[in-house]
């Protein structure tokens, strides 16, 4: 049972985790803090925290845990604010997408390792932003990978995994290292796909034709590329190198795909479309 969780950004995710705790009763109080006076207005209406504060250092006096779920570019900032007001006993943790650059993040705020930090991420989200998106289900049945560090407390650890797993997530844990790596290929990745791709036909000349014809394979691949772009930036800046690479290497899978279109080798299509299908059938059935 957490008494005081103190959420930096109560958006999506941070809004999420808020009201997954009420709804099983494993929260006292939640404050919020963020920017937006409208946002946290609306998160004290719909019970999603009791009362919230604009300043960071505040909001964290007294909490437990206390949950960053800001924009990657905001952690180090918010970091900076909480440091000197924490309890000696609060446990810190975040829900960026990116974990290399909130370790970094931390280091610069606090000097060292914060031995109650454990960064996380939970593997579930929406294209929506803000409170009003938020729902308690969000992390049923997902999964939540923290990276804990040799410096990380193991009673801080626990503590995170006993919140996740209260929400119905499924907790794993990796190397930070390898968390960013894995990330850039399976989300950093689909997402630049997305945007790339409707970036480009929305700058063609016909685009109204082409999205008048657009149908449900466009509508599917494309509903990521809805997400919001302050966040997609600072994940692509945050795990340039891994995701670099990851592109890097799928354009070489792109010039192949269309080599083969040019020479018209229907064998080499039908082989990769073939090895494609059947890793997509096994992944879905993996995750019904
Ligand atoms: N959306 C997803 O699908 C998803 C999934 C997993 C993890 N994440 C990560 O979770 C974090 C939050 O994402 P989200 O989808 O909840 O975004 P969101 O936009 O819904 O919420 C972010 C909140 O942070 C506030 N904020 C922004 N800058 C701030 C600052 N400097 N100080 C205080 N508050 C500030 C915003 O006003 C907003 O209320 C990001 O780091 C993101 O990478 C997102
Ligand atoms: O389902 C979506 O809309 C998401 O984008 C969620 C998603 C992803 O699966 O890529 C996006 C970013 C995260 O850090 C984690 C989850």
């Amino acid at each position: 049972m957490i008494e005081r969780l103190s959420i930096i950004g109560v958006g999506l995710i941070g809004g999420s985790l808020a009201r997954a705790l009420r709804a099983v009763g494993q929260v006292g109080e939640v404050v919020g803090c963020g920017r937006s006076g409208p946002n946290l207005e609306k998160a004290v209406e719909l019970g999603v925290i009791d009362r919230f504060t604009h300043d960071p250092g505040e909001a964290v006096v007294g909490a437990d845990v206390v949950f960053l779920a800001v924009p990657l570019g905001a952690m180090r900032g918010a970091l900076s604010a909480i440091k000197d007001r924490l309890d000696a006993s609060a446990v810190i943790t975040d829900g960026g997408s990116v974990k290399g650059s909130v370790v970094a993040d931390a280091v610069a705020a606090f000097g060292k390792v914060p031995t109650r930090l454990v960064p996380g991420h939970p593997i579930a989200g929406t294209e929506c932003s803000g409170v009003e998106a938020s729902f308690a289900e969000l992390y049923r049945n997902r999964r939540v990978i923290l990276t804990p560090l040799s410096e990380t407390e193991p009673d801080a650890l626990s503590l995170v995994s006993r919140m996740w797993e209260a929400c119905g997530a499924e907790v794993t844990t990796m190397s930070v290292g390898h968390h960013d790596e894995v990330l850039a290929a399976t989300s950093h990745l689909p997402h630049m796909l997305a945007f790339g791709l409707v970036d480009a036909l929305a700058r063609m000349r016909e685009n109204d034709e082409i999205f008048r014809y657009a149908a449900g394979g466009f509508r599917d691949f494309t509903r990521i590329a809805s997400s919001s772009p302050v966040m997609w930036r600072d994940i692509c800046i945050a795990n340039r190198e891994a995701l670099s690479a990851m592109l890097a290497r799928f354009g070489i899978e792109m010039t192949d795909l269309a080599e083969s279109i040019r020479r018209a080798d229907g064998d080499h299509l039908l082989e990769i479309f073939e090895r494609a299908k059947a890793a997509r059938d096994r992944y879905v059935d993996r995750v019904k």
